[in-house]
């Protein structure tokens, strides 16, 4: 495809979002419509109809109005490209600009929903505009290296080999962050025998800062893929470790990674006893990780929201019941949203006198990588 066709393709995809589509369902259904585009097309386009989503209210101002058009050619503007070569109706090409497009409007002062503004700005303080603009720009890609699997030369060798090159991290001896061949990392022999795991930098320091002990019977409660459960038994091979998800279907890739990881997790339907430590990675808004999933920024609505703290709420009252005396709650989420996480505590510690908060961290792409937040509370007052 020529790249005036890759954005004739993005442009159509992008009108079907903007219509309420899911942005990964219409990336399928154009996939499997156009059977003459290559992987490179494929990721070329889908990258073209990310970045729109990330900024999709400047590039909106930009490009002359918020339609698939108007998100293009905001993208073209933006990068420093005249639009009108690359609209011009011959081909694949889409149609040449019209009178209202060739007049770009200044661009907003963030890509935010409007509604959200107050919220975010409460919530970052000094950082909200900073870390505004960051989650306008594409996330780096990590890796956690599992040591029950190889060493990290090895695995550092192992990825070189099929192409994909690390850097280390100080903070963190497992954290490795891709800085070529992204792509290739699902295929590469390192990912596929277990001695590395895609995950993100902030969730991995929330799982290296929860407190174990051999033997320990861990409860990973809305395990989902299980990325904390593994993260865990990589770490602590020795721990008991149970998964649950109260959709069992968001655990169907678990079996495989834990294989792949030799990890030993036991998924349950219904959790019982006492846990001395239980995690709940609780349902969010995902505004940490918007870089990611940009259309999920513009879907949530304040309604929604609301409904996400509410769950959150009552997963906590659920699992308070689970930690054992003296054992410790991990409540996660991937939202930098004060609403979903501190102030969610805060209630959850009025109801139940008999937690106490250890920790709270706020990681976010200013000092981590994706939003993220660990609340760590311990049952019993001493
Ligand atoms: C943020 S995701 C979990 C991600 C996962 N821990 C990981 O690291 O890959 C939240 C999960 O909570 C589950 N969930 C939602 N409501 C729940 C509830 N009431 N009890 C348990 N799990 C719930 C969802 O099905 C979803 O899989």
């Amino acid at each position: 495809m020529t790249p005036a066709a890759r954005i004739s393709a993005a442009i159509g995809i992008l009108d079907q979002l903007l219509d309420g589509a899911p942005a990964e369902r219409a990336l399928l259904r154009w996939s499997r419509a156009s059977r003459f585009a290559g992987s490179g097309d494929r990721a070329a386009v889908r990258d073209l109809v990310f970045d729109a989503l990330r900024q999709r209210k400047s590039l909106a101002a930009l490009g002359g109005g918020l339609s698939g058009r108007g998100l293009m050619i905001g993208l073209c503007r933006r990068d420093g490209a005249d639009p009108a070569q690359v609209f011009t109706g011959e081909g694949y090409a889409p149609a040449p600009l019209t009178p209202e497009e060739r007049h770009p409007l200044p661009p907003p002062a963030d890509d935010l929903p409007d509604w959200l503004r107050p919220q975010w700005r409460a919530s970052l303080g000094a950082d909200s505009a900073a870390v505004a603009g960051m989650m306008a720009l594409r996330a780096p890609v990590w890796l956690r290296h599992n040591p029950q699997r190889g060493s990290l030369p090895e695995a550092v060798a192992m990825l070189e080999g099929d192409g994909i090159v690390v850097a280390r991290d100080g903070r963190l001896a497992t954290a490795l962050q891709v800085t070529a061949g992204e792509r290739k990392i699902s295929g590469s022999r390192a990912y596929q025998d277990g001695l590395v795991e895609l995950q993100d930098l902030s969730p991995q320091l929330a799982c290296a800062a929860l407190p174990t002990a051999a033997g320990m019977r861990v409860l990973d409660f809305c395990a989902g893929g299980g990325g904390k459960a593994l993260a865990l038994a990589a770490r602590s091979p020795e721990l008991r470790i149970e998964a649950h998800d109260v959709d069992p279907a968001r655990m169907g890739d678990l079996p495989a990674r834990a294989r792949r990881a030799r990890a030993q997790i036991e998924p349950v339907r219904r959790p019982s006893g006492r846990y001395g430590l239980v995690i709940a990675d609780v349902p969010c808004s995902g505004s940490g990780t918007w870089r990611r999933s940009p259309d999920a920024k513009w879907r949530l609505t304040p309604e929604g929201l609301e409904q996400l703290r509410m769950t959150q709420a009552a997963i906590l009252d659920q699992v308070a019941d689970l930690v054992a005396a003296d054992g410790h709650l991990a409540y996660m989420t991937c939202s930098l949203l004060e609403a979903e996480n501190q102030a969610q505590i805060a209630r959850f510690l009025g109801r139940n006198q008999d937690f106490q908060q250890l920790t709270g961290s706020l990681w976010t792409p200013i000092d981590a990588s994706d939003g993220f937040f660990l609340a760590l509370l311990r049952r019993g007052r001493q």
